[in-house]
């Protein structure tokens, strides 16, 4: 049969034969006698490591119930999402406050002149090149017209002058061949101080070694526009991390500062002139095609230098890091904080499940003074941080696995940039966590508590979770 054919009436496949919201129809439904989950496709709960086309049962584990795959769901319970009920509340019936566009007055930036039409043109050979986001009226040297093109990273503008010298990395990649990875690591002396990444403690108030105090130079005065970078959104953005932005943008707004979100499409530059820049989770090739294009201009790591913050999420906290495995390669980080990931490491790390699906819950480094961090994980990598490594992880594991090493711990935190697996959008579950990052920028900011959606959200994962 043609793939184009339409389906015959009453066909297994016509989705409307188990739409729910048909008239007479029960939901949720019924158990259905002698139903039994495929392998590896199975009802919530299922197996993590086992088989399915993302290693698993993508809904496995969580709060939503569910037995291991190949045994029988257990009937639903009355009402199962009962305990979800009050954030579905309609936006007239929250409690005043400062949330909803209604509360505090919106302040916006001054309107952006219109560019002139066309893209900017570009030198033959191209250094720091100026992008799309940086303000008009910049002069613009000569470049090649605009070509669209299928392969993102094959659009950058450096293709049609040789790629820019880059600065020095953080953290280079270990010269280690990709076979001794799965073999007992070579012991790695320890480089010698002179080597070490710049001390970033100094850019902070006090001098002193806590490295998550508020930055002595805030970059940026309250009444500026908090410019916020979503970094190649169609390569990173697989797991709906875009909504970081979202949430940083808005908790500004409802404090009565300006924001702009900019984003980066893949095969543009990347400004260096952001205040905070987002990196999501993607799949292995799209991650190695977003580490190309951001190796080329370096322009994070710069921006990050004069006081930027970033937040990097799984295949983004990855491609901050030194190195990282995709298509059993191994492949060069930004080398910003300094991780490297793996598939796996040599025991006592491995073996551990091929991939990570389902809930994590963390505990904060203590010197990050955050509530509990809540966010669900996919990962196939693990990470661990390099010997010469500074910063603290994001958090010790109270549920899941993050880093995958024999620590506990996910993520890791150094200076203004902040490193983790967690999805969620993780900021959208943790508010405390988005002004964590805009106190890197901006210095201390007025409290704002909730809102209470998702107040009752965090309640009611931490319930389910029997975590609270
Ligand atoms: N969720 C993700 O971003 C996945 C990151 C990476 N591709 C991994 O599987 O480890």
């Amino acid at each position: 049969m043609s793939l184009f054919q339409p389906e015959p009436r009453g066909s297994r496949n016509r989705r409307q034969d188990d739409d729910p919201r048909e008239p007479g129809r029960e939901w949720p439904p019924r158990e259905q006698p002698g139903f039994e989950p495929e392998p590896g496709f199975g009802p919530p709960g299922g197996d993590p490591a086992g088989g399915g086309p993302y290693g698993g049962a993508p809904y496995g584990g969580g709060p939503y119930g569910g037995a291991p795959a190949g045994q029988r769901q257990a009937p639903p319970a009355a009402d199962p999402y009962e305990h979800t009920r009050p954030i579905y509340q309609h936006p007239d019936e929250l409690p005043p406050g400062p949330y909803p566009a209604r509360g505090l007055p919106v302040r916006r930036g001054p309107a952006r002149p219109e560019l002139p039409p066309g893209r900017p043109e570009l030198p033959p050979a191209a250094g720091q090149l100026p992008s799309r986001a940086d303000p008009p009226g910049q002069a613009y040297p000569p470049q090649p017209p605009y070509q669209a093109q299928a392969n993102p990273a094959a659009t950058h503008p450096a293709d049609h002058g040789g790629p820019p010298a880059l600065p020095p990395r953080r953290y280079a990649a270990p010269q280690v061949p990709a076979a001794h990875l799965f073999e007992p690591a070579p012991a790695r002396p320890r480089p010698d101080d002179s080597r070490l990444p710049a001390r970033r403690d100094d850019a902070f108030a006090d001098g002193s070694s806590r490295q998550f105090s508020v930055p002595a130079r805030a970059r940026r005065s309250r009444e500026s526009t908090t410019r916020i970078a979503l970094i190649y959104p169609e390569l990173l953005g697989t797991y709906g991390d875009g909504g970081n932005a979202i949430v940083l943008a808005q908790r500004l707004r409802w404090r009565g500062m300006a924001a702009e979100v900019v984003s980066v499409p893949a095969g543009e530059p990347v400004p260096a002139s952001c205040d905070i820049y987002l990196l999501g989770g993607g799949e292995d090739e799209p991650q190695t095609l977003a580490a190309e294009g951001l190796l080329r201009n370096n322009a994070i790591t710069r921006a990050v230098d004069s006081g930027a913050a970033v937040l990097a999420v799984c295949a983004g906290y990855q491609v901050i890091g030194a190195t990282f495995p995709a298509g059993g390669k191994i492949y060069d980080g930004l080398g910003l904080i300094g991780v490297e990931t793996r598939r796996s490491f040599d025991p006592p790390e491995a073996p551990l499940p091929p991939r990570v699906v389902g809930d994590i819950v963390l505990d904060p480094d203590p010197s990050l003074r955050l509530p509990t961090v809540l966010g669900y994980e996919n990962h196939g990598g693990r990470t661990r941080p390099l010997p010469e490594a500074r910063g603290v992880p994001f958090g010790k594991v109270r549920l899941g696995l993050g880093n995958g090493i024999q620590d506990g711990t996910d993520g890791m935190v150094h200076g203004t940039v902040l490193g983790t697996y967690l999805h969620g959008p993780l900021l959208a579950q943790n508010p405390a966590v988005a002004d964590l990052l805009l106190s890197w920028v901006h210095g201390e900011l007025p409290p704002l508590p909730g809102p209470p959606e998702v107040d009752a959200l965090r309640a009611a994962r931490l319930r389910a979770l029997e975590i609270a």
